[in-house]
């Protein structure tokens, strides 16, 4: 190894398995490189080999200081091009990742630069613990809301409260999830538990979601500082509160404006995409050729699933708004079949939609055809709605996609929500008042404006900028001695949660 490379910085990026947490990831390690480090990116095999199928054997060549690597996941053997169960990867997160991970560092150390940092996701806890044992610093990548995150931490209070486990499945319909959590400094008051991340809804005290998050956040603690996909404008006091209870916590988002242009167009990283599904570019042609804010744009990110009711009604709501729509249908939306549209649907739209299976969304969003996104409220999808200025419909599915709903039909004035039990009329309605209403026409503003703020953060002197040299100078390149006084201050109940894990 020469000296130089040897005195490189390197940083093992690593997500948690599933598109969501991998594209945004390879977006900061991108940045990273950028500022010098070497790189190793891991993936599950699985995906690796999902990525492979989907891009070609180019898409991991990676270069000499951008490699790839791969550790098992510890499920079943599967060649499917779907997202794998999230419960059962959860769970084999915190029992089976530790060792392999740990021995690939061990491996990196014997023919690269020495791994002089991890880069991890933060419910990838496991991680801490390999840093700890090779003496080098961590930090953890928060790829979802700050609110979503202010609220999973504060899943144990829940607890503590006699509010979750809930008592009977009665609650999840009774009125009972209306019950409102207003004692949560850096949360908006009007929040009550149906807003919380959805894996409070369950009567099952040993529940994997439910139990996954306590113990992930119970050791967020343990990380050198936090890196959040976020801009400061956008969730100011749940940020506050957060600096108040973690290690020190970085916004630096929204990462896909920041890595825009990072990479230079002739730097053969700048072709390396984390698309699992291969993408369909033609639909942004399509687009081409409309007025614009004139189309709806449909898209359930990479996990939800829906029955094929739902799915009806969601095609019939769209076809009777009468707009044009731009509607992606994952292979696997469907639970367990494949999506089928009733033939007199087809017939009817055949003019004026466009169907696929996979898109570049964040490009498709910039479009200045698209005037609303109807969403599933994931984060990533949200912070491009947000900077591509579109004002969303938002269905949320699962995870803190609630919670990111709640706060972009309240706070951030730019979305509104349609009902878990979709109805036709209602998704009708909602896109006519988006597309053409008073109502539709303030949220299109508000988007652009939190638009400008994102673009104001990312730009030159932007407060994510100077916070990614931050995080790159004080903890990644020269980090200080840890500090190990935020367990104390956060006072996490470890006797509390011990019921709760395993
Ligand atoms: O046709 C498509 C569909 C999606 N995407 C991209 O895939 C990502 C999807 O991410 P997201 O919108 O966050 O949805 P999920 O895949 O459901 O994300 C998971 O991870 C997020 C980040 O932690 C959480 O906010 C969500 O709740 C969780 O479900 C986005 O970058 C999209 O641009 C495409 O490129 N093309």
């Amino acid at each position: 190894m020469g000296s130089l490379a040897a005195k490189k910085p390197h940083a093992v990026c690593i997500p948690y398995p599933s598109q969501g947490h991998i594209s945004p990831m390879l977006m900061l390690a991108k940045l990273l490189h950028g500022r010098g480090f070497h790189i190793t990116f891991v993936l599950t095999e699985y995906n690796y080999n999902r990525l492979v199928r989907s891009q070609g054997p180019e898409a991991v060549k990676g270069l000499a200081d951008f490699c790839f690597e791969t550790i098992p996941d510890g499920l079943p053997a599967s060649e499917a091009d779907a997202t794998q169960d999230v419960p059962s990867l959860s769970d084999s997160t915190t029992k089976n990742f530790l060792a392999p991970f740990r021995r690939l560092i061990a491996r990196l150390n014997d023919y690269s630069p020495p791994v002089s940092c991890i880069v991890s996701d933060g419910v990838m806890t496991f991680t801490l613990d390999a840093a700890r044992e090779f003496g080098i610093p961590e930090i953890l990548f928060w790829t979802a809301s700050a609110c979503g995150f202010l609220s999973y931490i504060h899943y144990q209070q829940l607890i503590d409260r006699g509010l979750i486990p809930l008592k009977s499945e009665a609650d999840m319909s009774n009125g009972f999830l209306d019950t409102r959590v207003d004692w949560i400094a850096g949360l908006t008051d009007s929040m009550s538990l149906k807003d919380f991340p959805s894996f409070i809804r369950t009567t099952d005290a040993k529940d994997i979601m439910l139990n996954f998050f306590l113990h992930e956040t119970s050791r967020v603690t343990m990380a050198d500082a936090i890196v959040i996909n976020n801009f400061e404008d956008l969730e100011a006091p749940a940020l506050t509160s957060l600096q108040k209870i973690l290690p020190p916590i970085y916004t630096v988002g929204p990462l896909s404006v920041l890595a825009r242009g990072a990479v230079p167009n002739e730097s053969p990283l700048a072709a390396i995409t984390a698309s699992l599904w291969k993408e369909d570019r033609t639909c942004l042609n399509w687009l081409d050729g409309k007025q614009p804010a004139s189309v709806v744009y449909v898209n359930f990110g990479s996990i939800t699933v829906m029955t094929k009711e739902q799915l009806v009604e969601f095609a019939w709501g769209l076809a009777n708004s009468r707009y044009n729509f731009l509607w992606v249908i994952r292979p696997d939306l469907v639970k367990g079949e494949s999506a089928v549209l009733p033939p007199d649907f087809m017939e009817e739209i055949k003019e004026r939609a466009f169907m696929t299976s996979w898109c570049a969304q964040e490009e498709l969003l910039t479009h200045p055809a698209v005037g609303v996104f109807l969403t599933h409220s994931g984060w990533n999808s949200t912070l491009e709605s947000l900077c591509g200025g579109v004002p969303m419909i938002c269905w949320p599915f699962f995870g803190e996609q609630p919670t990111n709903c709640k706060y972009s039909c309240t706070d951030w004035g730019v979305g509104m929500e349609i009902d878990k039990n979709v109805r036709r009329n209602e998704v009708e309605e909602l896109i006519r008042e988006m597309m053409g209403g008073e109502n539709g026409k303030k949220m299109r503003e508000k988007a652009m404006k939190w638009k400008e703020s994102a673009t104001k953060a990312t730009g030159p002197n932007g407060s994510s900028v100077a916070n990614l040299d931050r995080v790159v100078n004080e903890v990644l390149r020269f980090p200080k001695k840890k500090k190990m006084k935020f367990f104390e201050e956060f006072k996490i109940e470890r006797d509390v949660l011990t019921p709760y894990i395993n």
